[in-house]
């Protein structure tokens, strides 16, 4: 399992290990010992998430839930490529506002962690790319809520992606008032 730290401290990429034979390979996607002995403790999963985008170029974002359902997120691509990013959203962090993306693929296998209290989105960099994610919550739609994806100067590489009517109609960062607080 190779681990790296981000721009975003608690922002982690992970990489597990492929074992690769004639046929494919092989990787333990999940495995929360693994990680511990790699000083990595991360919070119970209780629901996993999994999305197809059939256009190049389909954002899903930026998204979150309020507390008391914030979650956690462990992100990777089963199928095709995407561009994933985090936002620091948490009230007195000194990453406020700042954001850290990374490319995830089937092919290079990299997962992101982002702790609650940050934004999630995505845009898909190859057609029919599925995203498959581990959350620390359940979906609570009445917690559910969103930014703008162009709201915080992303380099998200596509000028007019595919959006859902929410993405299109949410609120730009400067206006949205933020329901987390850095806890140090
Ligand atoms: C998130 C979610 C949605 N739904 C239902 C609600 C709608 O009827 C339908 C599509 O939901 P939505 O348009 O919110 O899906 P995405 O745009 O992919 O949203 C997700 O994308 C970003 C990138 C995220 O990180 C979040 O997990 C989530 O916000 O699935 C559920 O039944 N359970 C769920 O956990």
């Amino acid at each position: 399992m190779q681990i790296e730290q981000t721009t975003l401290p608690g922002v982690l990429l992970l990489t597990p290990r492929r074992h690769g034979d004639a046929r494919g390979f092989f990787s333990e996607s999940w495995n929360r010992k693994t990680l511990e002995e790699a000083g990595v403790d991360l919070p119970e999963f209780v629901q996993d998430n999994h999305s197809m985008s059939g256009a190049v170029g389909t954002l899903r974002g930026l998204h979150y839930q309020s507390p008391p359902m914030a979650q956690g997120k462990l992100v990777r691509c089963g199928r095709g490529a995407l561009y994933d990013v985090a936002v620091d959203a948490r009230l007195g962090s000194p990453t406020y506002g700042q954001w850290f993306g990374a490319e995830l693929s089937f092919e290079n296998g990299r997962q992101l962690w982002i702790p609650a209290g940050f934004l999630h989105g995505f845009v898909t960099r190859e057609p029919d790319t599925e995203i498959v994610y581990k959350c620390t919550a359940h979906y609570s739609a009445a917690n559910d809520g969103g930014v703008r994806w162009d709201s915080l100067g992303i380099d998200w590489g596509v000028d007019a992606p595919v959006l859902s009517d929410k993405d299109r109609d949410a609120p730009a960062f400067v206006n949205w008032q933020s329901p987390f607080t850095f806890e140090g």
